[in-house]
């Protein structure tokens, strides 16, 4: 492998790394101009900015998500589609990103099409893609939970495959906060935009509702039998009685959630591939952790190790460099991220 694959390959594998458990409530630090009309202090998870109803803001501090109906417009989704397909010919390769591919065919050669990649990851340098991260419609909802100060951090395009009978494209319930080496997390929040219509025959996003009050919860590989994506780690104990909502969303449809939320993804039972497109936002002014010695040092550690393994690098490279290098400003100020 070149340098520069190597490179952009490690900086994306860095970046999964993750950080310390979140248990304490912190005043969300970022709330901007408070407008009387609107002032609420009992609300901890979402600011003063006359963007959310009432009606809407209170379902996000009890349930930690909120869909928007139809926030995303065709001709972009289907703009994102035709350059998820040119990604996947590899015509385009903007640099870091990485391209996945199921557990059950990891292995084999299949060239990257459309039916083999299973999520394309980290697109900033994808012009056509990362515009997804920039619609004013997006942002309009994200400054809610993060204030004016907005970065893009992670990106994805998910393509879940139809399952091959091994239940490999599921997702476990996870915290994606699990993943991120960055605090508060009340100034974090995930955007997931369905691409087509999705529900539990093609394994829609599974939330479990309140969860986000919860700390962050210890994450591992779950035991499944035919397999699990490499760094899919999920809660191991999490409550069994705890609600589970099947969120079933149209083209279009916009899923806002807090980085506790217990959520996860359902198998795909049919031939579709199906998409959805997403990034995870935060505040500029967040601040970066050290993971070592908390629940994310599994993470960490693992992504170390194939870090070693693929590239034979050591010591020297600083997290949150690489989680600098990766994010981009969308709107105000790069304070500190
Ligand atoms: C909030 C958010 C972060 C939540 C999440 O996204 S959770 C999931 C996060 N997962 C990831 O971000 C994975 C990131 N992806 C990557 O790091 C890369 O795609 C890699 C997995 C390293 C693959 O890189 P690639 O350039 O394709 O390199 P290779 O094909 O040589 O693969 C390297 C070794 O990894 C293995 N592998 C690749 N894909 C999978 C898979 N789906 N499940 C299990 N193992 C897999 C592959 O077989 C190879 O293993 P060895 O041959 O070295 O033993
Ligand atoms: N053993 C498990 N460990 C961790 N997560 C699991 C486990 N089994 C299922 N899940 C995850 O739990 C979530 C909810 O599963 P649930 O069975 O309610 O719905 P589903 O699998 O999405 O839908 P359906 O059962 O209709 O296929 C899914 O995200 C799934 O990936
Ligand atoms: O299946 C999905 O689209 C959601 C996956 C997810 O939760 C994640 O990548 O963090
Ligand atoms: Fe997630
Ligand atoms: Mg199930």
């Amino acid at each position: 492998m070149d340098g520069a694959r190597a490179a952009s390959r490690l900086r994306v594998v860095l970046g999964h790394l993750g950080c310390p458990s979140a248990g304490a409530v912190i005043a969300h630090p970022t709330a901007g101009a408070i407008s009387s009309a609107s002032f609420h202090p009992q609300f901890q998870y979402t600011l003063d900015n006359n963007v959310l109803s009432l009606e809407q803001r209170k379902f996000y501090e009890e349930n930690g998500f909120l869909v928007i109906k139809n926030l995303v417009s065709d001709a972009d989704i289907e703009r994102f589609r035709n350059e998820f397909e040119r990604l996947c010919r590899q015509e385009v390769k903007p640099a870091g990103l990485m391209l996945m591919k199921d557990v059950t065919i990891a292995k084999t050669d299949l060239a990257p099409s459309e039916r083999v990649i299973t999520k394309a990851q980290d697109f900033q340098e994808d012009e056509e893609l990362f515009r997804y991260c920039t619609l004013p419609e997006i942002l309009k909802y994200v400054e809610c939970f993060t204030g004016p100060n907005i970065m893009a951090m992670h990106t994805m395009l998910i393509n879940k495959p139809p399952d091959s009978g091994k239940k490999t494209s599921r997702h476990p319930l996870h915290q994606d906060l699990h993943y991120f080496p960055f605090r508060p997390s009340n100034s974090i929040v995930c955007a997931w935009t369905a691409m087509e219509h999705i529900d539990r025959n093609n394994g829609c996003l599974v939330v479990l509702p309140g969860t986000h009050k919860g700390t962050l919860k210890p994450h591992d590989y779950p035991q499944w039998e035919g397999g699990v994506n490499i760094m899919f780690h999920g809660i191991q104990d999490y409550d069994e009685n705890n609600a589970r909502v099947h969120l079933v969303m149209e083209k279009g449809d916009t899923v806002f959630f807090h980085p506790l939320l217990i959520h996860g993804s359902g198998q795909n039972r049919t031939q579709g591939f199906r998409k959805a497109i997403s990034c995870h936002f935060a505040s500029a002014n967040c601040h970066y952790i050290d993971v070592k010695g908390t629940s994310q040092e599994n993470i960490e550690n693992e992504i170390v190790s194939l870090a070693e393994k693929l590239y034979g690098v050591k010591d020297g490279v600083s997290l949150k460099d690489v989680w600098r290098f990766r994010g981009r400003l969308v709107k105000g100020q790069r304070v500190n991220l």
